[in-house]
């Protein structure tokens, strides 16, 4: 099942530099690591904001939810998940 995922990121501005980046250093090595397995199939970002459009492929709602609640970022992001179908039309 394929899933069109938006991520809006807010870092608190209070939270220490280093650990902002440990954490985004984390949440990529997650990010590339489930790229790899084949879960998270597109990673863009959004033009001129700390946001990116994403497509997952999980096997169901629950597996989705496992994958997101997992990344690093996580407690610092608005998440929301847009579940898609064939369109009719479509050659691919
Ligand atoms: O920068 C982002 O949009 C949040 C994010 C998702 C995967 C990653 O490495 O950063």
């Amino acid at each position: 099942m394929l899933f069109l995922v938006r991520m809006d990121v807010n870092i608190p501005h209070d939270l220490p530099a280093e650990q902002a980046e440990a954490i985004k250093a984390r949440e990529k090595a997650y990010a590339q690591q489930l790229q790899r397995e084949g879960h998270w199939r597109h990673l863009w970002r959004v033009a001129g904001e700390y946001a990116n459009y994403s497509v997952f492929d999980a096997a169901s709602n629950d597996e989705l939810h496992g994958l997101l609640s997992q990344l690093p970022l996580f407690p610092f992001m608005k998440i929301q998940v847009t579940p898609l179908a064939q369109h009719p039309s479509a050659i691919a």
